[in-house]
């Protein structure tokens, strides 16, 4: 055990830090952090951009427009009282409780609209109480020094799998309030989103949040900050969203601290485009930040990197519901809705430029999120391949994590193998199709990436995310499996249990560091495979939910996997097939049957389940069948009368059995995920 004291943890952990971010960077920074350079321009005293007087109203320039615009919502300020930034936290720390509070605060959405989590639009963030997709809003705030500013803040996601989100909605802003839970401390994401912001050159103003709880300790947390993240606390914001303390203040160190956005008006038109969706009546809707010059309605754009043209028919800002505007110029963030006519023409990450003056570079996009996990996706009534290939076009539009290719299967018929960046993510993508495109769909279990070495010399590797087609035994020479530097931050309490649980799920230690009293930071190399499964779940409940979570992607490694088949009434269950590692099969397959047993239902024969490597059966178990009481009506009578009734029903249940098809619950292909692999053969 290497503890080190907090002064030199103070040191060690701000130098990585920055070392990390450095690292990154690769000197010219990755494609997020480049986007907008390390120094920002100083703001000339020029401006280009004719600037309106405070709330003057914005009219439509032209005749017969359609676009009809509120005159009081909005308002239109010079480029130095502008503000961008974020809210970024740990799950639940309270960025989305802010987020309302600052709205209500500042008077953007009316009390009696306000509701709960205003930000979180989707229904499935209403009743998950988690932030999925990043979402922006536009506010309005005059300031102590009697200046009025235009706001934008931009909420993002907390949970790992969305960190994605968390860089976009970064890269179109100057400065991110970052949120600790005054009475939880600094989490694995906290450290995480910082990094993030520090690669983005952000100015990050700290809040601590919850103070109102009674066991909140802002001291011990503002030195946590320092200590761990090496940022000053010596203004950080005491404050609950919830209770309402400390909002003024906030706004008051984003107007002061937060820079405004270069102006430059003047320039040609590049807009970065961090966020679109498809919506059913209007169409492809783009969320843009405006970088130079300015978009108008009835202006001709191109897309630059797909080409696509189109006229913008409405443009328009987030309070948050779409308000349209006549213009929006360089610093400014909001949405254009054009006639572009594919889903696939308007990327996350692509620019928007004039089609008549265009600029002559696009802004740096988004590195491409690489999924962690595939699984496969199957319409449970197979003449909707089609909708479901449709859906989830529409689907990545929005969401450009997501990937999926056509995918066939014997057993399941045509569908797609799609790949996620975590379990959570998969399953609220499951959902959202399920919901909002209105399909039945069934899920294989999950798995990862391996890297499959062949003994042909043609084709030395291939990736495999699907275990059923893992080439045979005799034909590969190696498998590789993807690992990741995994970090948690757990009370010190729960250190034993949790470093078991690593060890378990095959983890190699590699350090652990004090954060300050009572918590610690254990870090582990361990094989993607076991950190997608429920090691979140188990996390969880070892540490009474105290312990958080943080991962990173670091290399292949060679190890001994195999291919687990699941045969179901003699026949191979291809989607419940899983590669697992040699020493763990026996106790996979058996845990796999047992908990098949309990999922299929049981039918009117026998039901055969069996685990195999290869040809060899290492565990069987059986679903006894269900008996129909055919001596119901048999009262008392001769016992050779009863023997012949018998006698029928096994000749009819052997015929069902050679024609009967066992149906198998979508639960079932789950069941890889809840066996407990350790449990003793
Ligand atoms: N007591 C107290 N509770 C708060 C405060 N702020 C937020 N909460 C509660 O903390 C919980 C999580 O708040 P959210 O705003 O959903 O947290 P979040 O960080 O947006 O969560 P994700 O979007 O899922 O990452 C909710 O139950 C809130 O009511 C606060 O200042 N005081």
């Amino acid at each position: 055990m290497s503890g080190i004291a907090p002064s030199a943890a103070r040191g060690a952990t701000l130098g990585a830090a920055r070392a990390r971010a450095l690292a990154r960077d690769g000197g010219g920074g990755d494609a997020s952090a480049r986007f907008f350079p390390t120094r920002r321009p100083r703001l000339s005293g020029r401006r280009a951009v004719r600037v309106r007087a405070a709330d003057t109203p914005v009219v439509p320039k032209r005749k017969g427009e359609r676009v009809k615009i509120d005159p009081n919502a909005v308002l239109q300020v010079p480029a130095k009282n502008i503000r961008n930034f974020s809210i970024i936290a740990h799950i639940d720390h309270g960025k989305s409780t802010l987020a309302d509070t600052l709205i209500s605060r500042t008077g953007t959405v009316a009390d009696r609209d306000m509701e709960a989590q205003l930000l979180d639009s989707m229904d499935i963030e209403r009743e998950r109480g988690i932030t999925i997709k990043l979402n922006s809003a536009r506010m309005n705030y005059t300031a102590r020094n009697g200046e009025t500013y235009v706001l934008n803040l931009i909420d993002t996601p907390g949970h790992v799998d969305f960190s994605y989100e968390v860089s976009r909605s970064l890269a179109a802003c100057e400065g991110a309030l970052l949120v600790v839970d005054a009475s939880q401390g600094v989490e694995a994401q906290t450290v995480a989103n910082v990094y993030l912001a520090l690669e983005n050159d952000l100015e990050i103003i700290p809040v601590l949040n919850k103070i109102d709880l009674p066991g909140a300790e802002p001291e011990r947390v503002c030195r946590e900050i320092e200590d761990v993240l090496g940022l000053d606390t010596s203004q950080a914001v005491q404050a609950s969203a919830k209770a309402n303390i400390g909002m003024e203040d906030i706004l008051e160190q984003i107007v002061e601290l937060v820079p405004p956005p270069p102006d430059t008006a003047d320039q040609p038109l590049r807009a970065l485009i961090f966020d679109s969706y498809f919506d059913s009546y209007r169409g492809v809707v783009c969320v843009f930040r405006v970088v130079d010059g300015t978009i108008s309605v009835g202006d001709q754009v191109k897309l630059m990197n797909t080409g696509a043209p189109a006229t913008v028919d409405e443009v328009g800002i987030m309070r948050p519901n779409k308000v349209p505007v006549t213009t929006l110029s360089a610093g400014e963030v909001g949405y254009f809705i054009g006639n572009i006519k594919s889903v696939a023409d308007a990327r996350v990450g692509d620019t928007i430029t004039s089609a008549k003056k265009p600029a002559k570079e696009p802004l740096e996009g988004y590195a491409e999120a690489t999924p962690m996990v595939y699984c496969g996706l199957f319409p449970t009534d197979s003449d909707r391949y089609d909708d479901l290939r449709e859906a989830l076009g529409k689907l990545q539009i929005n969401d450009a994590a997501l990937c999926y290719e056509p995918e066939q299967s014997s057993a399941m018929g045509f569908g797609f193998r799609c790949g996620f960046l975590g379990l959570l993510h998969m399953e609220i993508v499951q959902e959202r199709l399920e919901r909002e495109y209105n399909l039945d769909l069934i899920t294989t279990a999950p798995s990862v990436v391996y890297k499959v070495y062949m003994n042909d010399a043609e084709q030395t590797c291939v990736d495999c995310a699907n275990p059923a087609s893992l080439p045979d035994a005799g034909k590969r020479d190696r498998i590789e499996e993807p690992y990741v530097n995994l970090e948690l931050i757990t009370p010190a309490d729960y250190v034993g249990s949790l470093m078991e649980l690593s060890t378990q799920r095959r983890g190699e230690f590699i350090d652990m560091t004090y954060l300050s009293e009572g918590r610690t930071c254990l870090k582990y190399e361990i094989p993607l495979g076991e950190v997608v499964t429920d090691f979140f779940d188990e996390l969880k409940s070892r540490s009474k939910g105290y312990a958080s979570m943080e991962y990173s992607f670091l290399e292949y490694r060679k190890n001994d996997m195999v291919r687990l088949d699941v045969m179901i009434n003699g026949e191979p269950a291809e989607p419940l097939a899983c590669i697992v590692h040699k020493d763990k099969a026996y106790a996979m397959g058996r845990g796999l049957v047992d908990k098949l047993k309990e999922l299929i239902p049981r039918q009117m024969f026998r039901i055969p389940i069996q685990a195999a490597i290869g040809a060899k059966i290492i565990a069987s178990t059986s679903i006894s069948a269900m008996r129909k009481d055919v001596l119901a009506k048999c009262y008392g009578g001769d016992i050779s009368r009863k023997k012949k009734l018998l006698k029928k029903q096994a000749a009819g249940k052997k015929r069902m059995k050679q024609f009967g098809k066992v149906e198998v619950p979508q639960e079932a292909f789950m069941a890889v995920l809840k066996v407990d692999q350790n449990a003793p053969n």
